[in-house]
């Protein structure tokens, strides 16, 4: 299990970089942030909450005490995402981090955001994500550029 940084940590406050080399060594990384997200209970987990400031993230949706009704989903791996559209719609929701143990906070998001990324491979994905899913893409996209639940109290 990787060691999760806490709010206060500079890394969690920095942009992180894109990723260019789809190597052996991102793989491994990938599996390690997976194990510890699994043992951390959570629904994701970005890089930069590792100790890594380059633009991964693991996205895991599964019915929880909150989201009674998410969808159970395979993890997937996210890299140099963007998001391309988002939706009119907001919604507040609860959301916790892993890197804020304990906190819980009603947060607005997107209800539906257009997503593209690249996988492990390096293939690019496009899809649109709605709810909790769109919900946790959010979540780790912040991450990713610096920014924690504390920067986006509503
Ligand atoms: O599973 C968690 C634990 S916190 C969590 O999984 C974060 C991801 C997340 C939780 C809730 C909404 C969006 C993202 C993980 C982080 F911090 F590393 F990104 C949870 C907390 C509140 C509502 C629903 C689920
Ligand atoms: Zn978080």
């Amino acid at each position: 299990m990787l060691a999760i940084a806490t709010y206060g940590e500079r890394i969690l406050g920095q942009a992180a970089q894109p990723v260019q080399l789809f190597d052996e060594p991102l793989a491994a990384l990938a599996e390690k942030m997976l194990e510890t997200m699994k043992l951390a209970q959570g629904v994701g987990i970005a890089a930069p909450q590792v100790g890594q400031g380059i633009r991964l993230f693991i996205m895991a949706s599964h019915p929880n005490d909150r989201y009674p009704d998410a969808p159970l989903m395979a993890p997937q791996v996210v890299i140099n995402p963007q998001i391309l559209k988002r939706s009119g719609k907001m919604l507040a929701g609860e959301e916790g981090c892993l890197s804020l143990p304990g906190e819980r906070v009603q947060i607005l998001r997107h209800e539906s955001i257009e997503v593209r990324y690249q996988d492990l491979s390096g293939e690019w994905q496009q899809e649109w994500l709605q709810g909790f899913v769109a919900r946790i893409f959010q979540h780790e996209y912040d991450h990713l550029e610096g920014l924690t639940l504390r920067e986006r109290l509503e």
